[in-house]
């Protein structure tokens, strides 16, 4: 049954295929007379045979050499010109889709990563390695080839029955080739791309690995997803190996089986020894097309399996529609009979929350681990949809604002920042290609981390490594916060802000956050530790994904003290300790 999502995706790229149309149509054109000119050497072959060496004429050998070198030169023009049109449809098919695949797999994967978006860049780039590959060519070629076996048949029609019979074993053994490969490949690529991820997640967590005395087990780990591809690759070559050795062994057969005939025919009495040499130069053309696709088979079907994998991406990741857009918001939050499901599961995080946000106000959210604080975050920074109810910024429902406009709209630091290889400027300023200096210091400035930035070795010009290199939690903590400041947000959301902060950071965040408020706008404080709720005007106390409590921040800790016993027994202090 058809996949109505997969099919949008496919469509899609169809229609980015249809963009070049013209092209494609330009190459089977040219692809048309390049297999014409390719009777050029049968033609010249069975010329020489029949009548230069019959009739010993030296002027007819020149000229019919002139005129072949001229088709020749024109063959070779055809041919090149093909060649070069088609890597441009690839690269112009690449182009129209890196930004637009891009975007699906950063969204997929920042809500629910899986095989599609884990391969989605490399996808595209087979489907665009099998564009620019000559081999394509061979796909172009094989509608010509009923000419060239038609060509044999004038000679004599037992030469051609036995070009049919041979390209006919050769079509069964390209479907075998299909058939028995495609799993094997399919297998391979899966756990290349599994000992990749491996990898990479264990050079990611170096520092860990080798701290922990990790460093024997995650290699064991490692190899025992390496030895599965080695295994699959394995078993993939030996399957499309035999089928290319098969191939190429039989073509040779049969061009030699092709001369043993026309030598037979001859000597019957019923060939010219012209036809016998252009007709098996023929059936080598012939064949051409169908080894150069067997041979190549392997890179077209893993274009295949990505073309596959694209549709299911684009398909679940569609094109966000344009919105209309909307005046700068007041810093107003209402959050509306909020019902939270995490992507990929069943059960709420997040059940009926309902509360208001004033402008200026600063709301701590507070609740044991897993109470449902981050989600709330991932819920207000428009990360996660909700599966009922709203989240309203100054009226408007946070799907009405642009994605791109509301990561500007919302500064967001979450629990665990994670620097980009870059400078300190350039991350604060998001990796913009034209980062504003002076909005980079103002960010700064107000997340209190100008002078601790000036204090580095070239201040914000010092580069920094994605893992944080040679920066302190705290630091990158303090980092993250001007770069969520960086947009000049109406609201900020803060994930366990402190959690690494010591008393200096500690005041320099409420010191932000008071600015924040006095300047009319909202922070909302996801805090296991007191420190980070000092500025709090609000408390919102989650239990089990359900608001417990609401209100003034000083009636909520009274409504927690008043509850003390019960919360000594259950061994946390209302989350807050
Ligand atoms: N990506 C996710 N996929 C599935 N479930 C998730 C995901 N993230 C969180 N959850 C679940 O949602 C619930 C709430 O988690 P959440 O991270 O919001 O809690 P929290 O209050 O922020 O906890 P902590 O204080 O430890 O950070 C937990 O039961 C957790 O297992």
């Amino acid at each position: 049954m058809k996949n109505p999502r997969t099919e949008a995706g496919k469509e899609e790229l169809r229609k980015a295929r249809r963009e070049s149309r013209g092209l494609f149509w330009a190459v089977a054109i040219f692809s048309f007379v390049v297999n014409i000119l390719m009777l050029t050497g049968p033609l010249y072959m069975l010329q020489v045979y029949d009548r230069v060496l019959g009739s010993r004429s030296l002027e007819t050998l020149f000229g019919l050499t002139l005129i072949v070198a001229f088709l020749y030169g024109m063959m070779g023009l055809l041919d090149f010109s093909r060649a070069r049109i088609m890597a441009r449809v690839g690269s112009r098919f690449q182009a129209r889709l890196d930004k637009r695949v891009f975007d699906a797999v950063i969204r997929k994967s920042a809500i629910a990563p899986d095989e599609s978006s884990a391969t989605g860049l490399r996808d595209l780039e087979s489907i665009q390695r099998m564009l620019i590959s000559p081999a394509l060519m061979s796909l172009f070629d094989m509608p010509w080839t009923p000419l060239f076996l038609f060509g044999i048949m004038l000679f004599h029609p037992w030469l051609g029955y036995l070009a049919i019979g041979g390209g006919a074993v050769l079509i069964v053994m390209t479907i075998l080739n299909q058939t028995t490969t495609r799993l094997p490949i399919a297998k391979a690529n899966m756990a290349t791309v599994q000992s990749e991820k491996i990898a990479n997640q264990m050079i990611n967590e170096a520092e860990m690995v080798q701290a922990m005395g990790m460093r024997d087990a995650s290699f064991h780990r490692w190899q025992v997803a390496r030895d599965r591809t080695l295994q699959e690759s394995l078993a993939a070559s030996d399957a499309g190996g035999l089928f290319s050795t098969l191939t190429k062994t039989f073509r040779l057969f049969l061009q030699s089986a092709m001369l043993g005939l026309g030598a037979y025919l001859v000597l019957a009495g019923e060939l010219s020894p012209g036809a016998m040499i252009a007709g098996s130069i023929l059936m080598g053309r012939a064949l051409a097309p169908i080894e150069l696709a067997i041979g190549n088979w392997p890179m077209f079907q893993r274009a295949a399996k990505g073309w596959a994998n694209l549709s299911e991406l684009l398909g679940t990741v569609p094109v966000e529609p344009p919105r209309t857009a909307l005046p700068a918001p007041k810093a107003k939050l209402d959050v509306q009979q909020l019902t939270m499901v995490p992507p990929g599961q069943s059960q709420a995080t997040l059940r009926m929350v309902n509360f208001t946000v004033q402008p200026g106000q600063a709301v701590g959210v507070i609740g044991t681990s897993g109470a449902g604080k981050s989600t709330l975050a991932r819920a207000i920074t428009g990360l996660w949809r909700p599966a009922g109810g709203k989240i309203r910024l100054d009226g408007a429902a946070l799907d009405q604002y642009e994605p791109g406009i509301l990561g500007q709209l919302i500064g967001y630091l979450p629990q665990r920042v994670e620097l980009f290889d870059g400078t300190i400027a350039e991350n604060i300023a998001r990796l913009s290609p034209n980062p504003d200096a002076e909005k980079i210091v103002t960010a700064a400035k107000r997340a209190d981390a100008h002078d601790m930035i000036l204090k580095m070795p070239d201040g914000y010009d010092t580069r920094v490594a994605a893992s944080g290199g040679r920066l302190s939690g705290g630091q990158i903590q303090r980092i993250g916060l001007a770069r969520a400041m960086y947009s000049d947000p109406v609201i900020l959301v803060l994930d366990e802000p402190n959690s690494n902060l010591d008393n200096e950071g500690s005041m320099a965040l409420n010191r932000a956050i008071k600015a924040m408020k006095d300047e009319g706008k909202t922070v909302l404080i996801m805090a296991h530790r007191p420190a980070a709720i000092q500025e709090c005007d609000m408390l919102l106390m989650l239990e089990a994904g359900q608001v417990r409590a609401f209100g003034p921040k000083e009636e909520v800790l009274k409504k927690m003290v008043q509850n003390h016993q019960q919360i000594a027994r259950d061994g946390n202090p209302g989350g807050v300790q």
